[in-house]
């Protein structure tokens, strides 16, 4: 069942309506409970079979619940447990207050307790109905547990982390490990959620598959199954223009070496050609750089309307190193009919005037793909930016739905947006990408993979994982140009 549910994102909103449909439909919700709260007891005996002590910290709803079958579980297995409560334990209700009288011992109140080396505490404080900052009773144990060093095994989330947003609320645990159910969180991928969480298990605690995709939005997880069939097998009979022509569309002389990148890493991506498009200035500097990347020469709009004319120029990138200003804006307009990534300087020159770009976009309808990082994000959609209850994600979907482009929301935790609402979190990347020129590197990926005639959504999801798995090749000493040498086959293509 797991394997249908792997890459779907659940958000604690649609976790309770999931919840409810399964109780409408006979299953037994304190069942589901027991499973949850073995499976946290079985994580805590695998994982640490050298705790001298299990120490479960249980809150007010249903996750302290999951926390007191868990004890129960530990405790019959002859483990040392002891159970503190924030708030008065009896007051518990439901399937939680009949988990409570699972555990023999009566709980202790929460702040009688202090870390001590050996133990191992198990977090089920707040999961999914976390619905406002911790509470005050709760700080100093989370203090006092995150100083210790003391490792902490969390139930569903990390007490503190927002499911939906990855935010924390006030403060949080770091657990070492967390076991969530049924499906991950958004929280337990964007950041700073995710670096909180430790390693992620995902438990089937028995809810039918139907029931919970019957609920989930289309909001996955980036691997391979979101993209991967429209993956053409490389025909032996191919020549270069059916890999598909992508043009890089260059700035003035002393900033070239932004699109260079773009253009060999789209090389190195599967485009059967690449031409950078340099005005005259630049002409010398970039003929003394490439090689098997071409080179033309367009000065301005009158040059790039009488180039486009040739359609065999598949896809397009314009942004790295080209300036923002005027010329930027001519020329997106006029790319915005076919396939084009609009990264960087392209993104930042619509600061002001954007209406007339998402005006475009939709009425040509070409497959564009932006690729802003955060500052850029901000620049070009300042409202979306600025709503403090947004998540990464609904701002990433906020913005596709505006723009009507593809939004690529770059950072650690980069999330692939269409106006349709569909997204997916990326989760390969490592940290050492944050080098300068790699997402100029990214930009070219995705130009190769439009030029190979993908559609938007998927020639950016699957560029941005092919983009962390070559920072993952390339190693903690990548630069822009060793992650271009870094790019690796996808699988059937390139
Ligand atoms: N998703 C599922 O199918 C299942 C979920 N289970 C557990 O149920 C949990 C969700 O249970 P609940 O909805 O009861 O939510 P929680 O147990 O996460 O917390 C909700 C309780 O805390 C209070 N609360 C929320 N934020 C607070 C704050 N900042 N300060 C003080 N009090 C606060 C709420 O009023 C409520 O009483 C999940 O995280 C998971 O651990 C499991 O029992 C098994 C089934
Ligand atoms: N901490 C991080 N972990 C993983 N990937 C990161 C991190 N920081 C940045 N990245 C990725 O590195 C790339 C940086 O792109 P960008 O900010 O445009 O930089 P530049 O302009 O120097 O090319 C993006 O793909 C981004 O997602
Ligand atoms: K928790």
């Amino acid at each position: 069942m797991l394997q249908a549910l792997s890459n779907v994102l659940v958000t604690p909103a649609e976790m309770t309506a999931v919840d409810k449909d399964a109780a409408r439909s006979g299953i037994d919700s304190f069942s589901l409970m027991r499973s949850a709260g073995t499976a946290v007891s079985a994580a805590a005996l695998r994982l640490y079979p050298e705790a001298l002590r299990f120490v479960v910290l249980c809150g007010p709803g249903n996750n302290g619940g999951d926390g007191y079958i868990a004890a129960a579980a530990l405790a019959d297995t002859g483990a040392s447990v002891a159970v503190f409560a924030l708030g008065d334990a009896a007051m518990l209700k439901g399937d939680a207050a009949r988990a409570r009288d699972a555990f023999a011992l009566v709980p202790r109140p929460l702040d009688a307790y202090g870390p001590q080396s050996g133990d191992v505490v198990i977090d089920a404080l707040f999961g999914a109905g976390l619905a406002r900052d911790v509470p005050d009773e709760a700080r100093t144990v989370i203090e006092q547990v995150n100083a210790s060093g003391v490792p902490v095994l969390a139930v569903d989330l990390p007490s503190g982390i927002d499911g939906r947003t990855g935010e924390i609320r006030g403060l949080s645990f770091v657990a070492a490990h967390t076991v969530t159910f049924m499906a991950a969180k958004p929280g337990h991928l964007l950041m700073p959620g995710r670096a909180r969480c430790g390693t992620l298990e995902i438990f089937d605690i028995g809810i039918p598959a139907r029931l919970v995709a019957d609920r989930a939005g289309d909001l996955h997880v980036n691997t391979p199954a979101m993209w991967e069939q429209h993956l053409g097998a490389l025909d032996p009979a191919t020549h270069k223009y059916k890999r598909g022509h992508l043009a890089v569309l260059c700035g003035g002389p002393v900033s070239t070496g932004a699109a260079r990148l773009s253009a060999a890493a789209g090389l190195r991506a599967g485009a059967g050609l690449v031409t950078l498009a340099s005005p005259a200035e630049a002409l010398a500097v970039n003929a003394a750089h490439l090689t098997a990347v071409m080179l033309k020469e367009i000065n301005n709009a009158a040059g790039l309307a009488a180039w486009l004319k040739d359609r065999r120029l598949n896809a397009f990138v314009l942004g790295p190193g080209f300036g923002v200003g005027k010329k930027a804006r001519d020329f997106v307009l006029m790319l915005c009919g076919r396939a084009l990534v609009l990264d960087a300087d392209g993104i930042s020159s619509f600061r002001e005037g954007r209406e007339q770009l998402f005006d475009r976009i939709a009425a040509e309808g070409g497959e564009v793909v932006m690729t802003p990082h955060e500052g850029e994000f901000a620049r070009l959609f300042p409202d979306i930016a600025e709503d403090a209850a947004l998540s990464k994600i609904e701002k990433a979907q906020a913005a596709a739905r505006l723009s009507h482009a593809v939004i690529v929301y770059k950072g650690p935790d980069t999330v692939v947006a269409a106006p349709s609402g569909r997204a997916a979190v990326n989760v390969n990347a490592p940290p050492w990408l944050a080098t300068a020129g790699s997402g100029d590197v990214l930009a070219g990926i995705i130009g190769a993979h439009l030029a190979q005639g993908m559609p938007a959504f998927q020639a950016a999801a699957s560029a941005v994982w092919r983009h962390g798995e070559a920072g993952v090749v390339a190693g903690r000493t990548a630069t822009a140009e060793s992650l271009v040498e870094s790019i690796a086959p996808l699988r059937g293509n390139a």
